[in-house]
C-alpha cells in the first residue's frame, strides 16, 4: 500500500540505510576470471614503467637528472605546469559552474566544445593555437601590431598547456557539482545569502575536493604535454623546451639521460595520482545517519521542555521581527499545480496531502525556488512576485524575501560548525560576526544544542543536525517560516522533543509546515490547508477540518471512514454505492435539504465485521448501518488489525480476522450503530 493510499507518512529511510552498510564489500565475490582479467591489466600498466626503472643508469642518474639543460627543462616545466594549472581553476571553475547550474539552449553543444582538446590530437590543438594566436593568426596578427609575439614564447607553453589541461578541471567539476545537487545553495540563499556569498561560503567548499583533484589532473598533464607545445612553441632551450621536449631530444643523442628525466616523470606522476585520491576520497559529509556510540552527551537528550502552556498561542518565543501576512495565488503549468493559499500574521498553517500532491511546490514558490506561470506572493506589504496579464514576471530573488525553509534533511553546511551555521543567516543579512555569533549561541542555547557549537556537521546525530538547523533557520529571523516535512526523516525517538521545540519556537511566527501526520497538524498548527492534486481542496481550523473530512485523504488522515452520499427525505443517507446509512447530523448539518451532498464520518473502531452477509435487510430490521463489500487489505496495527473494504475500514482484533477467516478478496459485512454516526455538508 503506498503513502497515497493511506494518506499516512510513509517511512523514509535515513540517507546510507540499508542491509549493506555503505563502504562494506558485498559478501558475493567476484569471479576468478575477473581478478585474473584485472591482473593481467595490472601487468600491462606496471611492465613497462618497472621495465624503465630497470634500463635506468643508475650510477649515473644524479648526474643525468641534474645536468644543467634537464635542470632548465624541469624547472621550466614545474613553473608553466603550476601557472597553467593556476589559469584552468581561474577559467575551469566558473566554466563548470555555468555548466552546472544554468540552463540555456546550446548547453550540450557548449560542453562538448570545451571538451573537445580532451579528445584532440595535441599536435592539432597547437596548429588550432597558432591559427588564433600565431604571427597570421586571427588574435596573434593584431597582437603583432601592439609589438606582442606570443608563438614561440614562454607564454606560448602556458596557453598551450592550459589549452589541453583546463577541460580536465572543467569535467571533474562538473560532475561533483551535479553530484552535490543545488539544495544547500537553496538553504543558503533562504537563508538571506546572496549568489557570491553562496558560491563562496557555500558551493566551493562543497566541492572543493574536487577542485583541488582537477586542480591536480590538469597540472598533471600541463606538465606530460608535448605535441601542441612543439608545434605552437617550438624548443628553445630554457624558453619553451619543457620536459618532455627534453626528454624527447635527449632520446637521440643521450638515451641514457632520456630514460632517467622519463623516470622523474613517473615519479611526479605517481605522487600527483595518489595526492589525487587521497583528496577525492574524503567527500565533505552531513550529519551521521547514527548517533554516536558510548556515554550520550546532554546533547543526544532531548532539550530542556519548552516553558508549561497550555496553547500553542501561550508559549514564549523570544523577539523577533512583528509577524507579517502572506497571500500566495499562483499556478506551475509544468506541474499541474494551481494553488491559493492565506496565513495570517503569526499563524502557523498546517500543509497536508498525499504525495506529489503539490505541497513542496508551494513551498519552492514561497521561496522564490521555482517561478510561477501566473498569479503574485505577497509577504506583509512586500510583493515576493507578480506576473501580470502578459506573462511579465518580476520578483524578488531568494535572498531577499525574508522567508526561511527548514527541509527534511537538516543540510547543514558540511565545512562550518554548528555556531558558523547558525549565524550564517545573520551574517548574509550583514550583522557583525562577533553579533551574528552571539545570536548563534543565543539560538543554539534555545534549541538545547550549546554544547555542540564546536561540532561539524559529520559529528553530530540527525535529531542534533535538525535542532540546530531549526536554530539557523530561526536565526535570521525570517518574516515567513516554511517547513517541509522537519520531522520525517529523524528516528521516532526525538520526533517529540523535536515537535516540543518547534512548538515553542513556532508561537508567534507566520509558518507554514508541511506534514503527512495529523498528530503535527493538532499539535503545530493553528488551521490546517488540504491540498490534492495540486490544488488546495479545503482548509480551516484543524479540529474541524479533521472531525468533517471532505475528501478521503483528509478521512484517512483524521482516522475516520467518509462514506459519500446525498441526503434522502427523513435524515438518511443514500450512498454513492448504493447503501442506505442513518447517522446523527453534524453540528451545522440540521438543515440540510434533502438532496444535498453530505459525507458520513465514523470511526474504524465502531465498525463490527461479520462473516459473507445473508441478510439483505439486516440494517432496517435491526438498527445497525450495514454495508457490505469485498476485503482488499488487512493491514497491522498497533493494536489489532485494519480491515479495508472499499470505501470502510474496521479495526478489530487478530482473533476476529481468524474466527471470520478474513483474507483479501472475502465477502464480509460491515455494521456500526446510527449513534456512531455523523453526517455533514460537503
Ligand atoms: N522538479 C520537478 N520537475 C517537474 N515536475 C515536478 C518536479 N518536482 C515535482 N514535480 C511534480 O509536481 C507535482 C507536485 O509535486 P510536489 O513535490 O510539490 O508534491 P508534494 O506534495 O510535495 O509530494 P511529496 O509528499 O511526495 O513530497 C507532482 O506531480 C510532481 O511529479
Amino acid at each position: 500500500m503506498t503513502d497515497r493510499d493511506t494518506g499516512r507518512a510513509g517511512h523514509r529511510r535515513a540517507p546510507g540505510a540499508g542491509t549493506i552498510a555503505a563502504g562494506t564489500t558485498a559478501p558475493i565475490g567476484v569471479p576468478g576470471w575477473v581478478i585474473a582479467a584485472a591482473v593481467v591489466g595490472t601487468a600491462f600498466v606496471l611492465l613497462p614503467l618497472a621495465s624503465m626503472a630497470w634500463r635506468v643508469n643508475w650510477a649515473e642518474f644524479i648526474r643525468l637528472v641534474t645536468a644543467p639543460a634537464s635542470l632548465d627543462a624541469l624547472w621550466l616545466s614545474l613553473r608553466t605546469s603550476l601557472v597553467a594549472t593556476a589559469l584552468c581553476v581561474a577559467l575551469g571553475v566558473p566554466m563548470a559552474i555555468v555548466l552546472a547550474r544554468i540552463e540555456f539552449a546550446a548547453k550540450r553543444i557548449a560542453r562538448a566544445l570545451v571538451l573537445v582538446p580532451l579528445v584532440l590530437p595535441p599536435v592539432v590543438g597547437g596548429i588550432a593555437l597558432l591559427s588564433a594566436f600565431g604571427r597570421q593568426g586571427l588574435l596573434g596578427r593584431n597582437l603583432e601590431l601592439l609589438g606582442v609575439s606570443v608563438a614561440f614564447s614562454t607564454t606560448a607553453v602556458v596557453i598551450a598547456q592550459t589549452f589541453v589541461a583546463l577541460p580536465f578541471l572543467v569535467l571533474s567539476l562538473e560532475g561533483a557539482l551535479r553530484t552535490a545537487g543545488t539544495r544547500y545553495e537553496a538553504v543558503a540563499a533562504t537563508l538571506g545569502a546572496g549568489p557570491t556569498t553562496v558560491l563562496r561560503r557555500v558551493t566551493v567548499p562543497l566541492v572543493l575536493p574536487a577542485v583541488v583533484s582537477g586542480a591536480v589532473l590538469s597540472f598533471a598533464r600541463a606538465l606530460g604535454e608535448f605535441g601542441a607545445t612543439l608545434t605552437f612553441a617550438g624548443s628553445l632551450q630554457g624558453t619553451t623546451r619543457t620536459l618532455p621536449l627534453e626528454i624527447y631530444l635527449q632520446r637521440e643523442t643521450d638515451p641514457d639521460a632520456a630514460v632517467a628525466l622519463s623516470l622523474v616523470l613517473v615519479v611526479v606522476a605517481i605522487i600527483i595520482v595518489a595526492f589525487t585520491h587521497g583528496v577525492g576520497a574524503r567527500p565533505l559529509r552531513g550529519h551521521r545517519d547514527q548517533p554516536r556510540r558510548g556515554r550520550p552527551s546532554m546533547a543526544d537528550r532531548p532539550p530542556s521542555p519548552a516553558p508549561a502552556a497550555g496553547t500553542k498561542r501561550e508559549t514564549r518565543s523570544g523577539a523577533h521581527r512583528p509577524p507579517k501576512r502572506f497571500e500566495l495565488r499562483a499556478s506551475v503549468r509544468e506541474r499541474d499545480v494551481d494553488v491559493e493559499l492565506e496565513v495570517a500574521a503569526g499563524e502557523t498553517v498546517a500543509l497536508l496531502g498525499p504525495n506529489g500532491a503539490g505541497k513542496s511546490t508551494l513551498l519552492a514558490l514561497a521561496a522564490g525556488l521555482i517561478a510561477a506561470d501566473s498569479g503574485q506572493a505577497r509577504l506583509g506589504d512586500r510583493v515576493l512576485f507578480e506576473v501580470d496579464a502578459g506573462g511579465r514576471r518580476r520578483a524578488r530573488r531568494p535572498h531577499e524575501r525574508g522567508v526561511a525553509l527548514l527541509a527534511q534533511e537538516a543540510l547543514l553546511f558540511p565545512n562550518l560548525t554548528a555556531r558558523d551555521n547558525v549565524a550564517f543567516g545573520p551574517r548574509s543579512r550583514g550583522t557583525t560576526r562577533r553579533e551574528a555569533r552571539r545570536v548563534a549561541d543565543e539560538w543554539l542555547g534555545r534549541v538545547g544544542a550549546a554544547e555542540l557549537a564546536d561540532r561539524k556537521p559529520a559529528e553530530l546525530s540527525g535529531g542534533q543536525a535538525q535542532r540546530i538547523a531549526v536554530a539557523r533557520a530561526l536565526a535570521g529571523d525570517p518574516e515567513l517560516l516554511l517547513l517541509d516535512e522537519p520531522m520525517a526523516a529523524l528516528d521516532a525517538s526525538v520526533v517529540p522533543a523535536l515537535r516540543r521545540l518547534l512548538r515553542d519556537a513556532l508561537a508567534g511566527r507566520t509558518t507554514i509546515i508541511v506534514t503527512h501526520d495529523a498528530l503535527d497538524a493538532v499539535t503545530l498548527a493553528d488551521r490546517v490547508a488540504l491540498i490534492e492534486d495540486g490544488r488546495v481542496v479545503d482548509s480551516g481550523r484543524t479540529r474541524d477540518v479533521l472531525e468533517r473530512p471532505t475528501t478521503p485523504f483528509a478521512a484517512r488522515l483524521a482516522g475516520l471512514n467518509l462514506l459519500v452520499g446525498t441526503l434522502e427525505a427523513g435524515g438518511a443517507v443514500r450512498t454513492d454505492t448504493g447503501d442506505l446509512l442513518r447517522a446523527a447530523p453534524s453540528a451545522g448539518a440540521e438543515g440540510s435539504a434533502p438532496g444535498s451532498r453530505v459525507g458520513v464520518a465514523v470511526r474504524p473502531s465502531r465498525v463490527a465485521v461479520w462473516s459473507d452477509p445473508p441478510a439483505s435487510a439486516f440494517a432496517s430490521t435491526s438498527g445497525e448501518n450495514a454495508i457490505s463489500g469485498i476485503v482488499n487489505d488487512l493491514e497491522p496495527r498497533d493494536d489489532g488489525i485494519r480491515i479495508h473494504a472499499g470505501a470502510i475500514a474496521a479495526d478489530v482484533s487478530p482473533s476476529v480476522v481468524a474466527d471470520l477467516d478474513l483474507e483479501p478478496g472475502t465477502w464480509a459485512r460491515f455494521t456500526f450503530a446510527e449513534a456512531d454516526a455523523t453526517y455533514f455538508p460537503l
